[in-house]
């Protein structure tokens, strides 16, 4: 079975990718893929005493940004701290507890027992991440969705992550809703069910029935203290980037404080809801000028009874793409749906100013209809048109083998951070691109989890000598650059290209 040149492309898009990697290309290869150590080259080298200069200076900057930060974080941080503590307290006592009351649980099966202690489990680590709040749960929801990148215990403990947290009372709730809409609820839903349809990450979903004109609806309301959560955690995140990074320039390569700043900026957007109603309503005019909407859609979004803490939006009805055994109930080739899926999703890319960067796949649901559904919109990426040109003129010199063209498209998109010479840069890539001509690749459909609660995932096994003699072909090119430029070919090459690793994919997105 082939996947179509599309999913390939969608499954590892390109641009941003290269962006944040941009630097491992040039450092990696100096004479060769090019950049940053040519252009370092090409700069006198400083003095002892410019260099000093441009530290303090960037000393004075970072203590400017932290200052900055911590007064936005404000009390929120030392709150944040304390429920830390009560949470790893909390769970550390219940293991200690279990230790205690059931040591043959707590340790392995070792000919002494007690002395070679089992450290604490998946479980412990759930429930941890659970007490820990949003940010958290958003980490297990990305190794729920990557069974390629995690062990499967973990995988399987944290499914429960993607839409299974602690709920909060439905009287909370309620309150919400009231406040936000300024009214009764009663008088704008005929029925609201107590019982919450989720209780994820961010939001607590309660399935509704509008008054008046009796739709189905669900209302997604912002749980209350994430703001404050989010803030504290990834203001936190941030600044403990900044200092390493300060502390160990070299950590400058890995672009992880540029990473953490663009989550950290995304995730804060998630919070408000009408910037998801917005990104909603731009992917439904795309589905629907495209007439792709006979194979996907996003919810209606209800204007009048939404605000920044509640969404009120059409009920979509059908499974999440988890449950592979529903699915396969809906339709009979779950992997053409998981292709049209990500088909769509691809062309949103090219069609939306934003689109759907948290494709993981309690995000994706297979409709009752067939159709898939696209819900929670609240990362979404951008990609400027300037790199959407380059990439363009990307896709079209792999055809005609420009790759002089190639090269300048790729500075164009930011794989590289400063000038470089585009004729040495083209030939280095017209090596690779004959490199991975060759090779031999095969593609598996296959499928992780419990038979109630399993991943579709979609990867192109490569022959691993091949890989090797490739990578060694390329001299010290590091994976990390190979895997972009090969991605970007839609040739045959796919390293761990799982639709439940999209998690991963979209985090490189979203940040492009
Ligand atoms: N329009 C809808 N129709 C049916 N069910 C929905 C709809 N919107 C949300 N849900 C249900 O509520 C769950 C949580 O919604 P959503 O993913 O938007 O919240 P979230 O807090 O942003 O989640 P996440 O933790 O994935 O970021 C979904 O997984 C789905 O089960």
């Amino acid at each position: 079975m082939a996947l179509s040149s599309a999913t390939l492309t969608a499954l590892r898009l390109p641009s941003s990718v290269l962006r944040q990697h941009g630097s491992n290309l040039g450092q990696a290869v100096p004479s060769r893929l090019v950049v940053r150590a040519q252009a370092a080259s090409s700069i006198p080298s400083q003095g002892p005493d410019i260099a000093r200069a441009e530290r303090v200076k960037e000393f004075n900057k970072l203590l400017g940004d932290v200052a900055k930060i911590a007064v936005s974080t404000g009390p929120r941080g030392a709150v944040r701290l304390a429920q830390g503590i009560e949470a790893f307290v909390t769970v550390g006592g219940e293991y200690l507890f279990q230790l205690f009351t059931n040591p043959e649980s707590a340790t392995s099966q070792s000919a002494t027992p007690g002395l070679s202690l089992t450290p604490p489990g998946p479980a412990q680590l759930r429930r941890l991440f659970e007490r820990l709040g949003a940010t958290y749960i958003k980490l297990g929801q990305l190794i729920a969705s990557a069974p390629t990148l995690f062990p499967p215990e973990y995988v399987k403990e944290f499914q429960s992550c993607l839409d299974k947290t602690p709920p909060i009372p439905f009287e909370d709730i309620k309150a919400i809703v009231r406040k936000e809409l300024g009214r009764p609820l009663e008088e704008v839903y005929d029925f609201v069910d107590p019982q919450p349809l989720a209780s994820a990450s961010i939001a607590q979903v309660h399935a509704a029935r509008l008054r008046g004109s009796q739709k189905e609806v669900v209302i997604k309301v912002l749980k209350p203290g994430v703001e404050d959560i989010l803030t504290a955690d990834l203001n936190f995140l941030y600044v403990t980037a900044r200092v390493l990074e300060f502390l160990n320039p070299e950590l400058a390569r890995t672009s992880l404080v540029s990473i953490l700043g663009d989550i950290r900026a995304s995730m804060l957007e998630e919070v408000d809801f009408r910037k998801e109603a917005l990104n909603i309503e731009a992917f439904r005019n795309y589905v629907d000028s495209l007439g792709l909407s006979n194979q996907a859609t996003a919810p209606a979004v209800y204007r009048h009874c939404s605000t920044e803490r509640v969404l009120t939006m059409e009920r979509l009805f059908g499974v999440p793409l988890t449950d592979l055994v529903s699915i396969r109930s809906i339709v009979p080739n779950p992997e053409t749906t998981l292709i049209t899926a990500l088909n769509v999703w691809f062309g949103s890319l090219l069609a939306c100013e934003t689109f759907h960067a948290d494709v993981h796949a309690g995000n994706l649901l297979v409709l009752n209809d067939g159709r898939v559904g696209f819900i929670d919109f609240g990362i979404v990426g951008r990609i400027s048109p300037a790199t959407w040109a380059a990439v363009e003129t990307f896709f079209t010199s792999i055809g005609n083998g420009q790759y002089n063209a190639m090269a300048a498209a790729l500075v164009q998109m930011g794989a590289t951070d400063t000038a470089v010479d585009i004729p040495s840069f083209g030939r280095d890539l017209e090596k690779i691109f004959t490199a991975v001509q060759d090779l031999d690749t095969n593609v598996i459909i296959s499928t992780a989890g419990g038979p109630q609660n399993a991943t579709i995932a979609a990867s192109l096994a490569v022959d691993e000598q091949q890989v090797n003699n490739l990578l060694l072909d390329v001299g010290s090119l590091e994976l990390a650059a190979c895997m972009i430029v090969v991605a970007l070919t839609q040739t045959r090459l796919a390293l761990a290209c799982d639709v439940s690793d999209t998690p991963a994919v979209m985090t490189y997105l979203f940040l492009g």
